[in-house]
């Protein structure tokens, strides 16, 4: 069942000059638990697309539905998690991860357990005092998965979690996230430039292009695949062979004109 749909979703930025076509007419729906992908070049709008899924700018035209409920009208939290942890070095890790929680009043003492359960989970036990700054970029990461967990949301928006960690490191974190989001049964949109990523952690993937931002195609991953944690889905046959397929047709994409399409408003507007 659709849980996350949207329907012909437009978007424009407007400057005093110009405007800038970002997204054009894109609808798709992830269903419940489902792990989708966006892939596509640089300026496409996958940002902006998962920032209009979170309520944090407004779309210019379509419909967005949780659960079948319009996005402005639902009550249910949005998880977002980005390359940077934007973690607050002042803070230390534990009131860094229950920032949500205070936020909304919840009883603190069920969850400073619920923290330490968390980040028992994800391989950080015993770092609850610790600050921000002495930590590795891939423990920081991993704290900001527990914050980002702590509201219990029900979708979670990941933009290129992983892009600023090294290799082995977004390895671990791959399979890790994974894991979680598995265990808790979340419903994912993670944008990645990475097609290995993509493939090996998702149930479908959606390649975007630009000029404006559109849907250019969908690829389903094979079961097995989809069945295997993102280290060991690398490894198997099916990888290499959608592998092939989505560079064949990023490549064929690649003729496009990838700078931003700015519309000069005509003198009688
Ligand atoms: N605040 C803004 N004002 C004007 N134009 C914007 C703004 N933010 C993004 N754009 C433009 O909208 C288009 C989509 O940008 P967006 O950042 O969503 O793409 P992206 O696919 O996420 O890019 P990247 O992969 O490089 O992060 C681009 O042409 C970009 O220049």
């Amino acid at each position: 069942m659709s849980f996350l749909t949207l329907d012909h979703i437009s978007h424009h930025y407007f400057s005093k000059k110009s405007y800038t076509k970002a997204l054009e007419n894109i609808s798709f729906s992830v269903k419940d638990g489902e792990f989708v992908a966006l892939l596509g070049p640089s300026g496409c709008g996958k940002s902006t697309l998962l920032s209009i899924i979170a309520g944090i700018i407004d779309h210019t035209a379509g419909n967005i539905y949780i659960n079948k409920q319009p996005l402005h009208k639902s009550k249910l939290d949005i998880g977002y998690m980005l390359q940077q942890d934007y973690l607050f070095p002042w803070k230390n890790i534990i009131d860094n991860v229950l920032l949500g929680p205070k936020i909304r009043r919840e009883d603190s003492i069920e969850a400073k357990k619920r923290a330490a359960d968390l980040l028992n989970q994800v391989g950080l036990p015993g770092i609850t005092e610790s600050y921000p700054d002495s930590l590795s970029g891939g423990m920081r990461q991993r704290a900001a998965l527990v914050r980002t967990l702590m509201t219990d949301p029900k979708i979670l928006l990941l933009d290129e979690p992983f892009s600023a960690l090294d290799y082995q490191t977004k390895l671990k974190l791959e399979d890790l996230v994974w894991d979680m989001l598995q265990k808790y049964q979340k419903t994912s949109v993670l944008v990645t430039h990475d097609i290995g990523e993509a493939i090996a952690m998702s149930d479908r993937l959606i390649l975007m292009d630009a000029n404006p931002g559109s849907i250019a195609k969908t690829f389903e991953v094979p079961l097995e695949l989809r069945n295997e944690k993102p280290f060991l889905a690398r490894r198997h046959p099916k990888y290499q062979l959608l592998f092939d397929k989505v560079w064949a047709e990023l490549d064929k994409n690649e003729i496009h004109d990838l700078q931003p399409k700015v519309v000069e408003p005509s003198n009688d507007t």
